[in-house]
């Protein structure tokens, strides 16, 4: 028989984006609903390159949470060519940087001040080894001659790959991954390397982007893939291996920066986010590895405790509003599209309650 309800332990959010200001304000309450901590990517504009940066933006995070909730933010810094060892060793000391985050220049939205050449930060990376502070990647090379949907398996090989076997015992992320090269690259490495799966990743292919027309609502980096590696994603996620787990990469964006002649990458999906990766394991028939996958192998993966509290799910079909506002004004400023506007999924949030008690 199929399960109506489901209790799990809290889970967590591995990859995150908050941006800044008025869209932090309203998008911080969704995700600290469900989620009990995040890692909170540092791509603003200017990105978050400092301590006092990463501690000043943690701050305006804990400010829109709202009271009674309990959510912990986990900070990033953003690697550039001239970044200092200092900065990294001075944040994990201090307890400030979760990770570190590598962003090829302009491969993705807001990393034009990024790295230039991995090898550039070599020695960054051997202080990063040495403190045990993890890596996470934007894993896509940028050379104009390799095609975008290459992007990610070109990057395993060219980079990657060179750059685990240089420094083999840095804890790495391959975020957001899309292709079966991805995972099995990540299944074949040792437990050092792990790779967070998006929902969007599990639910579309790259047909969506040119539904009846170009929609970039499915348009985000890296950007989705033939049918197949959807499977191969799906497969992965609920395989049951700790190297694959949960994170969003929900990446609010403006209604305004999405409808334009150069729309922005991204797909925020912070308001359904759990409801969606429930679907896609119920699909799959195999609800009962959801827990590990948004809830254990994170914490296990970054040496941080389980959640103490769990939350219930039920199978009740919700609709997704097509607009998430951040205030009343009619324009396309005021609005972000969300991930499955207008669908129904079939699970619901319901509550959350200490981990002990039985629903
Ligand atoms: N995923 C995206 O398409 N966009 C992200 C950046 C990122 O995670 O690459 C964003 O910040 O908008
Ligand atoms: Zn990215
Ligand atoms: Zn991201």
């Amino acid at each position: 028989m199929s399960k109506e309800r489901i209790t799990l332990r809290q889970p967590d959010d591995w990859h995150l984006h908050l941006r800044d200001g008025d869209i932090l304000n309203a998008v911080v309450p969704p995700t600290a609903k469900v989620f009990r901590r995040a890692v909170v990517m540092p791509n603003l504009q200017p990105p978050i390159t400092s301590l006092q940066a990463a501690i000043d933006y943690k701050q305006r995070i804990m400010n829109a949470i709202p009271t009674e909730v309990a959510f912990t933010p986990l900070m990033t810094v953003y690697l550039t060519d001239d970044i200092s060892s200092e900065v990294l060793r001075e944040g994990h000391k201090e307890g400030v940087l979760m990770a570190a985050k590598l962003y090829p220049a302009n491969s993705t939205t807001n990393s034009s001040g990024g790295v230039t050449d991995i090898k550039n930060i070599y020695s960054i990376f051997e202080t990063m080894e040495e403190i045990g502070l993890p890596l996470l990647i934007h894993g896509e090379v940028t050379d104009q001659d390799v095609d975008i949907f290459d992007r990610e398996s070109v990057f395993i090989e060219r980079y990657l790959d060179p750059l685990l076997t240089k420094f083999p015992d840095i804890r790495t992320v391959l975020e957001h991954i899309t292709t079966d090269d991805a995972v099995q690259y990540v299944q074949a490495s040792n437990a050092k390397l792990a790779a967070t799966i998006t929902p969007h990743h599990l639910h579309i292919n790259r047909n969506a982007i040119f539904q009846d027309g170009l929609r970039s609502d499915f348009f985000c980096l890296p950007v989705a893939k033939r049918e197949r590696h959807r499977i191969a994603l799906r497969r992965a996620a609920i395989s049951g291996e700790p190297c694959f787990f949960l994170g969003t990469d929900s990446a609010p964006h403006l209604r305004e920066s999405k409808e334009s002649a150069c729309g922005c990458a991204g797909i925020f999906n912070a308001i359904n986010a759990i409801e969606s990766y429930a679907q896609v394991f119920d699909e799959e028939g195999a609800i009962e590895r959801l827990e590990a996958f948004a809830s254990e192998f994170g914490p296990a993966f970054y040496k941080l405790p389980l959640n103490e509290n769990s939350i219930t799910l039920v199978k009740k079909a919700i609709k997704i509003p097509s607009r998430f506002e951040l205030n009343n004004a009619d324009d396309l400023s005021n609005y972000i599209v969300p991930f499955h506007a207008g669908e129904t999924l079939n699970w619901s949030f319901e509550s959350i309650q200490p981990f002990s008690q039985k629903v």
